[in-house]
């Protein structure tokens, strides 16, 4: 567990950062810290692995005061993720990864062999280890990022909005491969983001900070969609936050419908609807039994048809739900 008893960070100019903050990051879970510009959020961050020092106050990793050890320690067996990723441009990907090894002292051979696994790992291709980070889209040079953050296998993983540098559809695809990885790897992950919905996502506990780094309140998402604690919380999760607390319900009364002949498949993968002429129109959203009302709403609002498709884990069609069974689990 990281604890925070009322840190306060003051910068030589006199403003006040973070105010007294009081937060326990429980370990082995995802904890966000999201609110508007400029409210602390990096700050309280950059405080846990010293690479900014707190004015007052206490930070403790399991019961030990951060302050006790020596920073650079400290600093290299946290992990540390920022936007752009921050890679070594004359390094190749496989050095950029293997550099906390190294300065760790590891042999040469078991810092690249690491390095290597570790590529795999966040789902970058092995032919791209002796590229340089300029030869990598960004979406790949966060996955290096990543990888670099937990290549000496750090508890704690410090990540700041390390996905808001890369367009949205890549932007998904890290938030995914996160928490696939985080269901491996377990760290203590903190994650800085502005985006509520990144948060939501990808949190198990989000702190809204707001300006001077006071916390508004920490609560798990479901927790903070169904009861802000105040105005502030209420306004920064949004005024739709009905509708995004339906990716915390998950129902098995939606009434799943076999499959009509004018879905057209391509070895059972839905690629479209036929509508009657040589066209076919787009599926739109699909989602899986078991994923949450949200995903069956995505997937019958976005339908040219109003039928959600249902798929198996391969992608494959099982079925296709209407409206009104959506509709109907919702009234429930
Ligand atoms: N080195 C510094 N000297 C003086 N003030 C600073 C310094 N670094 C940050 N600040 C101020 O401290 C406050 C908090 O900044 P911080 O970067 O922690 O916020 P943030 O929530 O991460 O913002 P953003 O989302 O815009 O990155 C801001 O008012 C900022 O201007």
């Amino acid at each position: 567990m990281i604890e925070f008893e009322d840190v306060t960070k003051r910068y030589p100019d006199g403003t006040v950062a973070v105010d007294t903050l009081s937060l326990r990051i429980p370990s082995n879970q995802i904890t966000v810290f999201v609110g508007p510009s400029g409210c602390g959020k990096t700050t309280s961050l950059r405080m846990i692995n010293r690479t900014i020092e707190r004015s007052s106050g206490t930070i403790s990793i399991d019961g030990t005061d951060i302050n006790s050890q020596d920073a650079v320690t400290l600093r290299r067996g946290i992990g540390y993720v920022i936007q752009n990723a921050g890679l070594f441009p004359h390094k190749t990907v496989v050095d950029n990864i293997a550099t906390v090894p190294k300065l760790l002292g590891w042999d040469k051979r078991k810092a690249r062999a690491t390095a290597m696994e570790l590529i795999e790992r966040v789902g970058l291709d092995p032919k791209l280890a002796e590229r340089y980070p300029a030869q990598l889209s960004g979406g790949q040079q966060q996955r290096v990022g990543v990888a670099r953050a937990l290549a000496a296998d750090p508890a704690i993983m410090l990540m700041d909005e390390p996905f808001s540098a890369v367009d949205p559809i890549v932007r998904h695809q890290l938030q995914e491969e996160l928490l696939r990885l985080q269901r491996d790897i377990g760290k203590t992950i903190v994650f800085v983001t502005h985006d509520i919905d990144e948060a939501i996502k990808l949190g198990d506990n989000v702190a809204v900070l707001q300006v001077g780094g006071k916390l508004a309140q920490f609560a798990p998402p479901a927790e903070l969609l169904a009861n802000p604690a105040d105005d502030f919380v209420r306004g920064f999760v949004g005024q739709d936050r009905g509708y995004r607390a339906l990716t915390f319900i998950y129902t098995d009364q939606l009434t799943v419908q076999p499959l009509p002949d004018d879905l057209a498949l391509n070895d059972g993968v839905p690629v479209g609807w036929r509508n009657g002429s040589e066209e076919i129109e787009p599926v739109g959203a699909v989602f899986k039994r078991g994923d949450s009302l949200r995903a069956a709403l995505d997937a019958v609002l976005t339908s040219p048809n109003g039928l959600g498709v249902v798929v198996d884990d391969e992608g494959r069609a099982v079925g296709v739900v209407d409206q009104g069974s959506v509709a109907e689990a919702l009234r429930s």
